[in-house]
């Protein structure tokens, strides 16, 4: 049986990402701008209290299960950040370009460049749901200074994969996606969700 869901994301890369993993399986994607639900605030200094915010926003203007995503780039030299808040690190409006140049600039002076991406996914049945269904992923890596490859998304070309020897951007989708933060997350959720049908 199919399952409708709407993902509680507007970035186009994440719903690329979540579509190549999860229509395969059996459920029917929606993105929360095709029921024009606005952005969700998100206002929390951790992960998955975001991404609850965000699941149980679109579900309550929808009225249908959703899934939201938060993640983001930790950097270990500078004391993780910008964690929750790589998206907007360098401000606003949200600019992949102006985040890169600012995480290169900030690590320029320091020799370890290790870092992790990672994800928390939410999945509510409701808005109301009291037991919304969590899981996360960590891919581990390092930051480097001059970008490669064109896949992927945010700070991809700067994400080096030492297991690869490539960046997330020179990562097949497929290939990023048996791999990442994201996919490790989904495979785990949908393995909760089984386990509560
Ligand atoms: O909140 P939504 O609408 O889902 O979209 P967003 O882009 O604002 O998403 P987040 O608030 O979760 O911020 C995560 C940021 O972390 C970065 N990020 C997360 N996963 C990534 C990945 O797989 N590859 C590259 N950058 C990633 C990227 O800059 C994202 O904008
Ligand atoms: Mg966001």
């Amino acid at each position: 049986m199919t399952q409708r869901l709407i993902l509680a994301s507007n970035n186009a890369g994440k719903l690329k990402e979540f579509a190549e993993l999860l229509g395969p399986i059996g459920f029917e994607l929606h993105p929360q701008g095709e029921f024009n639900v606005p952005e969700a605030e998100e206002p929390f200094g951790t992960f998955v209290e975001n991404a609850l915010q965000k699941a149980r926003h679109a579900a309550r203007l929808t009225g249908l299960p959703a899934l939201a995503d938060d993640s983001g780039v930790c950097v270990n030299a500078l004391g993780g950040a910008p964690g929750v808040y790589s998206a907007r690190f360098a401000g606003e409006p949200k600019s992949d370009v102006r985040n890169n140049a600012k995480l290169v600039a900030d690590l320029a002076s320091h020799a370890d460049k290790s870092a992790y991406y990672y994800c928390v996914l939410v999945y509510v049945r409701h808005a109301d749901d009291p037991q919304p269904v969590i899981a996360d992923g960590v891919w581990r890596g390092r930051i480097i200074d001059t970008p490669r490859g064109a896949n992927g998304f945010g700070y991809d070309p700067y994400f080096l994969v030492p297991d690869f020897g490539k960046t997330a951007a020179e990562l097949a989708p497929e290939e990023k996606n048996a791999v990442s933060h994201r996919g490790q997350a989904l495979r785990a959720l949908v393995d909760k969700l089984g386990k509560l049908a």
